[in-house]
């Protein structure tokens, strides 16, 4: 995020995307897409986030195009965000853990997408997996969809809002795994977010929309204090831009991984072309956001 701009291009290849390029709708298509996209920015962003749904819908082939995209990042240098949103009771989540987070498992990328919402605590496995092997995870807290609301703002039994708690949660366990130095630390120290970088970043991230309007400060919840990184989904094809980055994420901005697909996609199929919309996405996303 530093060296790049803290961009996160998606990678999904939507038949409408496919076909606006000229490509089939099966996993030769999608593997082009995805390889024109690494030509265009490997090396050249923070990330890429290839959505699962859209490789997977072409079988086997298309989960073999993932693979090979978790190789071509690895190549170029480039963080991988598997975006899989995955969740499910515990000893079904240890297996997810291992497909998506062990090293060697031929879908293990730099961090995946997580699902809380069958309780934070089943998520364990995924954590700790995360953490032995240096790999990261986003976990849904406010999601960018107009439904996530009926479940995110709602009121726990203790009056603490969903999405508050699910990020109380994430901070505590990047506490834990960096130490003591808490955001009052910071500040005492003089950081500030400024230096939230300077500290490190927790392996437990979470997605919080860029299209959530006030619901961050409305809810009460500190993005400060969950000193991992937030990823933020919206951006582009979803209408925000830099200005709902900036007003969203306050002072926890420089925490944050805009991520953006259709409204870099669009500007493919020449690989000239992509890598210009990433850049000035990525040139969008630093002045919104540093
Ligand atoms: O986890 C995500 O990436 C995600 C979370 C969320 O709250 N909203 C959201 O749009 N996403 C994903 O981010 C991408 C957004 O795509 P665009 O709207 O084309 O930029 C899709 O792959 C979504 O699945």
């Amino acid at each position: 995020m530093d060296a790049h701009g803290p961009l996160c291009v998606g990678i999904d290849p939507h038949p409408e995307l496919l076909a606006a390029w000229g490509l089939p709708d099966d996993a030769t298509g999608a593997r082009e897409l995805a390889r024109r996209v690494m030509a265009a920015v490997g090396g050249r962003v923070a990330a890429v986030k290839p959505q699962v749904a859209f490789f997977e819908r072409h079988g086997s082939a298309g989960v073999a195009v993932l693979e090979e995209l978790v190789t071509l990042g690895r190549e170029a240098g480039t963080l991988v965000v598997m975006d899989a949103k995955r969740g499910d009771i515990g000893s079904t989540m240890a297996a997810y853990a291992d497909a998506y987070l062990r090293d060697g498992a031929p879908l293990a990328a730099d961090a995946l997408t997580v699902s809380p919402f069958l309780g934070f605590g089943s998520l364990a496995p995924a954590v700790e997996a995360a953490q032995a092997t240096g790999r990261g995870l986003f976990v849904l807290a406010l999601t960018s969809n107009p439904e996530g609301p009926d479940v995110q703002h709602a009121r726990r039994a203790d009056g603490a809002s969903v999405a508050g708690s699910i990020a109380a949660a994430a901070g505590r366990l990047n506490a834990a795994e960096l130490g003591g130095l808490g955001p009052v630390g910071l500040g005492s120290i003089g950081l500030g977010p400024v230096g939230l970088e300077s500290v490190g970043l927790g392996s437990v991230g979470l997605v919080v929309g860029a299209t959530t309007g006030d619901a961050v400060a409305r809810l009460g919840i500190d993005l400060e204090a969950v000193r991992g990184p937030l990823l933020a989904p919206g951006v582009g094809a979803q209408g925000a831009g830099a200005t709902e980055l900036t007003a969203v994420f306050g002072r926890a901005r420089r925490a944050v991984l805009a991520a953006s697909s259709r409204g870099v996609l669009a500007a493919g199929p020449d690989v000239a072309d992509l890598r210009a919309a990433a850049a000035r996405a990525a040139g969008e996303a630093t002045a919104a956001l540093r």
